[in-house]
């Protein structure tokens, strides 16, 4: 079922504070190489301060997290970007693509960026856009499109550069259900195909059952963590304990 042997990531100890706000109180967990891992919870619950950590953009307060071999807190800021652009391909809650720029120029800014040339990033980017079915808004700017076909180009754009792990936040939020299956399955398939493993973020448990392996948080902390399959765990008593 789980693709994964040696943990690719591996968190301890997690906390995070924004001012009296504890976010994260001591979450860990682990992810496997090419493993889909779901994160869910309640509102608030510090999944997207998870995420955040883990892909490097927030530094906790204390605790570890560990990716290929590196202690990610431990980098530098500039490290820290660079891992971000090499190894990473992350999908914001709110999308975040650069709204002067077209869905095609947003995938391929990451290539560019990479220094592959100009023709072969837009070939690419052409590729990407294809898979989650936005290729017809290739030329309109964020602000043009609507709110689920801008957060399938982010999709598209958090792909492209074929990143060892993508941290999605909400991947499927704007879409309506059809859409967010056939998202889903492209994201799966693509992550398969290239061995890419997957956090993601969701409170939608349709979308969790896309992933080898869910954790569930609450108030900062990993409360339940299970393998799809478990039979004798269920998900019903995990949440029915709040
Ligand atoms: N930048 C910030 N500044 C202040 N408080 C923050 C910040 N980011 C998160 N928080 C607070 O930390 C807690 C955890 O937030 P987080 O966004 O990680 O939760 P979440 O589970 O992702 O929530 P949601 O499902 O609503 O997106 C919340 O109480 C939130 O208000």
């Amino acid at each position: 079922m789980t693709p994964s042997t040696a943990p690719l990531i591996t968190a301890r100890g997690l906390e995070k504070a924004y001012g009296r706000t504890d976010a994260l109180r001591g979450a860990s967990l682990t992810l496997g190489a090419g493993e889909i891992l779901a994160v869910t919870g309640a509102s608030g619950s510090g999944k997207s301060t998870l995420l955040h950590c883990l892909a490097g953009i927030v530094t906790p307060d204390s605790g570890s997290v560990r990716y290929d071999g590196k202690q990610v807190e431990n980098l530098s800021e500039a490290q820290r970007t660079e891992l971000r652009r090499t190894d990473f391909g992350i999908l914001f809650q709110f999308g975040q693509l650069i709204p002067e720029l077209s869905a095609m120029d947003n995938v391929a800014l990451p290539l560019l960026l990479a220094g592959v040339r100009r023709a072969a990033a837009h070939q690419q980017a052409a590729d990407w856009l294809g898979k989650f079915g936005v290729y017809g808004q290739a030329r309109l700017r964020p602000g043009e499109m609507s709110g689920g076909q801008a957060q399938r180009v982010s999709l598209a754009r958090a792909l492209v550069t074929g990143p060892k792990v993508v941290f999605a936040d909400e991947p499927t939020g704007a879409l309506d259900t059809l859409t967010g299956e056939q998202v889903m399955t492209t994201l799966v398939q693509s992550a398969r195909e290239s061995g890419c493993a997957v956090v993601l973020i969701t409170h939608d448990a349709q979308v969790a059952a896309y992933a080898d392996r869910e954790v569930v948080l609450r108030d900062g902390v990993v409360k339940a963590d299970e393998p799809w399959a478990a039979e004798h765990f269920s998900r019903a008593e995990v949440r029915g304990n709040d």
